[in-house]
Parts: structure tokens; C-alpha cells; sequence
């Protein structure tokens, strides 16, 4: 196919949250942009799909009480946040484990999180890894913290697995200087118990739709990257259609899990390809449309299959890891419907089931850094090199948060700015 001439001040690759923000950031500067996007819908992870008539999310969901650039951007763009799943009192350690446990009566519980939100205090939040302790905190899985943490076993198994549902990576497999990353900006687990979540009312794949749509022809989807070549003067963006675009900057927003799938010309620094090293596991969310869920809300840790699991009186929700992500989805649905403790019937047989690690511009949940990584890759996370700059809620100060895309796109937006003189 011959090859396509376009020329921008800046290409965006990919259209998920951090690269629609960083592109409206920019455009909203003067700039012009364009954003190429592999799949054929905007969003990334964010995905809304309909489920038994309502709008259910695949994807990111969630919002938290901190989340103030995700929650100033829902309101910019006309959205509105709903209550979504119910908050912790009603966790449960898992099947065996009744009554629920009441986290504010378990004494070991909350000094273990008092010790975890002091380790929090101690990072600097923008780079952890440059903290007096951080070699040492790195050095640790969170198993061997919670092994010599002073809690009794099940404290730990409860905060292993608390841990796992939310970061998906097993205790044993996460860094203590990673969980405490992502802790941190949560405002440490007592908060997290306290917080009652928040979702988008009508689905949080929205944003990045309104985003695309205020955008309008600048994005361009069903166009993975296969190559970003620079030299001093310009970078040269190449798609699989055989198109070039050429700019003076480029911004790579992709999945740190994908983005190695990328040529770069000249090679990257080793420290950025090394990024490849960091493993994002497996994961499948399932959505089941339930016909009889409790009026209060359920959310449930500690199930082998389910690590985590919630209920509203609409639908369930739960969150297989690892092997268990290749599970077939009504084999799920009956995990999930056991974790949440309904009886048979409860969960109508309709569900959806996605696994983001088989999604193939997307790879995995989000990145997991075991024991060593975050001290000896976190610096080039944000690194650019020469006129390619990275950004995405994988490199964010917020991993795995949809908040984290937000503010990563502005970050880099801000950095190009600055270059551009815009
Ligand atoms: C199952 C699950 C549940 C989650 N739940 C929550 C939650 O409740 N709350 C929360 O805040 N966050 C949650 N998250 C995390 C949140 O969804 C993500 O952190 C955020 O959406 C990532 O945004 P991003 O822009 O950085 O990356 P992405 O959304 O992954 O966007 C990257 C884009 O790049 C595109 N791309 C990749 N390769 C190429 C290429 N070669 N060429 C062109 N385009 C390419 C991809 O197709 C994708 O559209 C969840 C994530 C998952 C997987």
C-alpha cells in the first residue's frame, strides 16, 4: 500500500484515558494532534458493555474519593458518578469465615495498617523508589512483611488477599515497596475500608468516547503502531495500514505490557526495554446479571478462585487471577455466586466474562513489580527519550487507576508543552 503523508505537531498512540487527556490537553494548548489507536474503540481499559439491559464495566470502574482529576474530568464532560458497590464493613475472609469480619474490630488488623500507612508516609510520591528505605522495602515481597508483621495468621491471610484482589498479584509475588505504592495515594487501607465507591453513571468507557468525540477526526482507530522512528528533527510514527505520520513529538501511551511490541528507531535505552521485564498478570472480570442479590451490598476477599467479588442489587461482580483466569465463564459465574454466599437461581444465567490478558494490544491487568523491580525500573517509567515521551496510569503515580491515566496524560502534556514552547 503506498505510504500516507500526514504531518501534526504531536502523535498521540493509543486512545485509552492517559492519551485522549494528554491529546485534549494539548489541542486545548494549541497544538495539533493526532491519536492512533490500535483497537477499534476508543478507551483502553475502560470498556462498557450492556448486561441484562444496563450499562456494566469490563474494565476500570471504580472511583475513588481522591480521584480528583478523574472526578473534575466527569464533570467537565457533562457525566455524573453514582454510588456503586457497598463499602468494606460487610467484607468477609472468605466462605468459612463467618460472621464478617468487622475490620474495625480487629485489633491486629488495624496496626498492621497503622504500620503500613506510616511505611506510605515515607515515600516521596512521585518517585518511591528514590526513599531512604526503598532498597530495603523493595527487597520484600509483602509475604515476607505480613510473616513477620505482628498479626495473627488470618490478619495476614485477610491482608494477603486483600492485597491480591486489588493489585492482582499473589503476597508472595508483589513487592512491599510496590503494594506500598499503590496504598499510598489510597490513603492506606483504613481508608480504603471507610471509602463507599463511586462508578460513572452510564459507564466509564464515556470518558474516553466524549474525549474522542470533542477530538473528533484527530483520532484515528483500528491503527496499531508498528514502528516510531526518530531522528533530530522529527518522529516518524508508522501504522499498520502502511501510514506514516510525522511530528515533532510523540507521546507512547500504550500498556507498559504492549508497548514493547513497538519498534523504536534508535533503540530505546536499556533501562526503557528492560520495562518488558515487569510481568502484568492475568485477569478476567465477570459481570453476572443477578435476579435476587442481597439489598445490602456483599464484597468478599480470600476465595481461591475469586479473590475478590461484589454485589449490588443489580449485578455481581468478581475477578479470577492467574489459571484460574481460563476457567469458561459459567464455571466463574458458579465460583462467583458461591464467594458471594447466594443460593442457586440467584445470579441470572446471563454474564460476561473478559480476560485483558488476551486482549492483544493490552496484555494483562496492570504491571505487578516483584521484589527488586520498582527500585531498579521505577526510574524509567517516565523517562522520555529524545522526542518520544511514555505516560499512562502504568507509569503513573497512581498505578492501576483509571486517576492515574488522567493525571499521567496531563503530566506529559505539560512536559511536551514545555518543549514545544505551546
Ligand atoms: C479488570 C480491570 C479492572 C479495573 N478496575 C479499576 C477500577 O475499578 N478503578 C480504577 O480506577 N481503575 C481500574 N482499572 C485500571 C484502569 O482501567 C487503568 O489503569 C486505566 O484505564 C489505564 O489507562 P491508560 O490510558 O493508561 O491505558 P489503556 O487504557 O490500556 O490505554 C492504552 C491504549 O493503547 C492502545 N494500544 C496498545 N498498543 C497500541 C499500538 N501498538 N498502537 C496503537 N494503540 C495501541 C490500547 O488498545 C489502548 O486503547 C482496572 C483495570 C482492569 C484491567
Amino acid at each position: 500500500m503506498a505510504e500516507v503523508r500526514h504531518r501534526h505537531d504531536v502523535v498521540v498512540v493509543g486512545a485509552g484515558l492517559s492519551g485522549l487527556v494528554a491529546a485534549t490537553r494539548l489541542r486545548q494548548a494549541g497544538v495539533d494532534v493526532a491519536v492512533v489507536e490500535a483497537d477499534s474503540e476508543v478507551g483502553g481499559r475502560t470498556r462498557s458493555r450492556t448486561l441484562a439491559g444496563r450499562t456494566v464495566d469490563v474494565g476500570g470502574e471504580l472511583v475513588g474519593r481522591d480521584y480528583t482529576r478523574l472526578r473534575g474530568l466527569v464533570a467537565a464532560l457533562g457525566l455524573r458518578l453514582e454510588p456503586a458497590a457497598p463499602p468494606m464493613p460487610h467484607l468477609r475472609l472468605d466462605r468459612r469465615a463467618r460472621p464478617p469480619l468487622r475490620p474495625s474490630a480487629a485489633s491486629g488488623l488495624m496496626a498492621a495498617a497503622a504500620r503500613l500507612h506510616h511505611l506510605c508516609s515515607l515515600l516521596p510520591p512521585q518517585a518511591p523508589w528514590q526513599a531512604p528505605l526503598a532498597d530495603r522495602l523493595d527487597a520484600l515481597s509483602l509475604q515476607d512483611w505480613l510473616a513477620r508483621a505482628p498479626v495473627d495468621q488470618r490478619t495476614a491471610r485477610l491482608l494477603g488477599a486483600a492485597a491480591w484482589a486489588f493489585t492482582t498479584a499473589p503476597p508472595h509475588g508483589l513487592s512491599l515497596l510496590a503494594f506500598l505504592q499503590w496504598l499510598k495515594p489510597a490513603g492506606g487501607l483504613s481508608a480504603l475500608w471507610r471509602e463507599t465507591p463511586w462508578r460513572i453513571r452510564g459507564g466509564a468507557q464515556q470518558v474516553a468516547r466524549r474525549l474522542a468525540a470533542r477530538l473528533g477526526d484527530r483520532v484515528l482507530c483500528g491503527a496499531p503502531v508498528q514502528a516510531v522512528e526518530q531522528n533530530g528533527a522529527e518522529v516518524a510514527v508508522y501504522t499498520s495500514d502502511g501510514a506514516v505520520r510525522r511530528a515533532r513529538r510523540a507521546v507512547v501511551c500504550t500498556p507498559l505490557a504492549t508497548t514493547g511490541s513497538i519498534t523504536f528507531t534508535p533503540q530505546l535505552p536499556a533501562a526503557q526495554r528492560l520495562l518488558d521485564q515487569v510481568h502484568s498478570p492475568a485477569v478476567t472480570k465477570l459481570l453476572a446479571a443477578s435476579a435476587d442479590v442481597p439489598r445490602r451490598g456483599v464484597l468478599a476477599a480470600g476465595d481461591a478462585v475469586m479473590p475478590l467479588a461484589m454485589a449490588d442489587t443489580h449485578h455481581a461482580v468478581g475477578f479470577a487471577y492467574g489459571t484460574d483466569t481460563a476457567l469458561p465463564t459459567p464455571r466463574l459465574r458458579d465460583h462467583l455466586m458461591a464467594v458471594l454466599g447466594l443460593d442457586g437461581g440467584a445470579l441470572a444465567p446471563e454474564a460476561i466474562a473478559l480476560a485483558w490478558h488476551e486482549e492483544p494490544h493490552i496484555g494483562g491487568g496492570y504491571p505487578a513489580f516483584a521484589p527488586g523491580q520498582l527500585t531498579r525500573h521505577g526510574p524509567a517509567l517516565r523517562a522520555g527519550h529524545d522526542r518520544v515521551h511514555f505516560a499512562g496510569a502504568d507509569r503513573s503515580t497512581w498505578p492501576g487507576t483509571m486517576e492515574g491515566a488522567v493525571r499521567d496524560g496531563e503530566r506529559v502534556a505539560a512536559e511536551i508543552r514545555t518543549r514545544l514552547g505551546a
